[in-house]
């Protein structure tokens, strides 16, 4: 029988971490060899022996923990936000370095939503105007969404390479932020309500229809498979994984 995984968790106090404890710890293949909140020492997980390392603690201390995970040739399932295009270009740097290491960045683990993602972006060619709207709990400290900039760079994507034109917009004035935040040419608007955990949707209209994809998490269990997948298939993805979607077939 292959040796379980020997996983540590950092950010193990948080709503997302305290999750992956009890998801990890539940799962035969997979064994916690550390849990570690702020403050404590990244040698522990070292000291500890970890194979692979989950990050979910916040934008300003996960670009240290995962540099310091490859550079000690440790796996990263990576769940934090703040992963911009300089971050990952810099990370992805780093991992040249340590060829055989793997790191999955993922902006949702919940498959509903990657799979809601993708086909926002198949449909996205399709119509006329693209918004995006997400919702969470009002704890969140970042805004937009990591999964909602990474719908809008789908669907982004999908738009130029069909060669479909920026979506009508007759907006003179507005007051600042009433057209939400502009990623990559499609607006996204974030919802911050009390009774929320995390939610999506993307409307896309055209003449006389429109078409809405919606996704939610209403626990934090929706989001544990995709942590898990994660952590048994990263070893095999060396290099920089940006997106679940990297690890599922979805042209299947
Ligand atoms: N990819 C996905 O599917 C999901 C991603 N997320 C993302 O995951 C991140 C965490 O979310 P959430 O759990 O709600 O946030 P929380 O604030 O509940 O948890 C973050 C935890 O990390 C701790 N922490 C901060 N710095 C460090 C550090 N250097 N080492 C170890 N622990 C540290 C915090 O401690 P303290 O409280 O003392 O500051 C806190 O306990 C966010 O970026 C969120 O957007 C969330 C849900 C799903
Ligand atoms: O902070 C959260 O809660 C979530 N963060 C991630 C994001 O920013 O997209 C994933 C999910 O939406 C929940």
């Amino acid at each position: 029988m292959t040796p379980p995984l020997k996983v540590a968790v950092l950010g193990s106090h948080g709503r997302m971490g305290a999750e992956a404890v009890k998801a990890v710890t539940a799962a035969e293949d997979l064994d916690l060899v550390a849990a570690l909140g702020r403050g404590d020492s990244l040698q522990d997980v070292l000291d500890a022996g970890a194979t692979h390392v989950v990050d979910l603690t916040v934008p300003a201390s996960t670009e240290a923990n995962v540099r310091f995970a490859v550079e000690h040739g440790l796996h990263a399932v990576v769940g934090t936000t703040g992963w911009d295009e300089d971050r990952r270009a810099a990370l992805s740097g780093l991992l040249a370095e340590h060829p055989g290491t793997g790191v999955l960045i993922a902006p949702n683990f919940a498959l509903g939503s990657v799979l809601a993602s993708a086909f926002a972006a198949k449909a996205a060619r399709y119509f006329e105007s693209v918004e995006i709207i997400e919702l969470h709990h009002p704890d969140k400290v970042d805004a937009p969404s990591g999964t909602a900039v990474r719908t809008a760079q789908l669907v982004s994507a999908a738009r130029a390479a069909a060669g479909v034109p920026a979506g009508p917009d007759a907006t003179e004035q507005c007051l600042d932020g009433a057209r939400g935040a502009d990623v990559d040419g499609v607006r996204v608007h974030s919802v911050r309500l009390r009774g929320l955990v995390a939610h999506q949707e993307v409307l896309l209209g055209g003449p006389g229809e429109q078409l809405t994809i919606r996704h939610d998490s209403y626990d934090r269990a929706s989001f544990m498979p995709g942590v898990l997948l994660g952590l048994r298939s990263v070893a095999a993805h060396p290099g920089l994984t940006y997106g679940l979607d990297g690890y599922l077939d979805l042209n299947g």
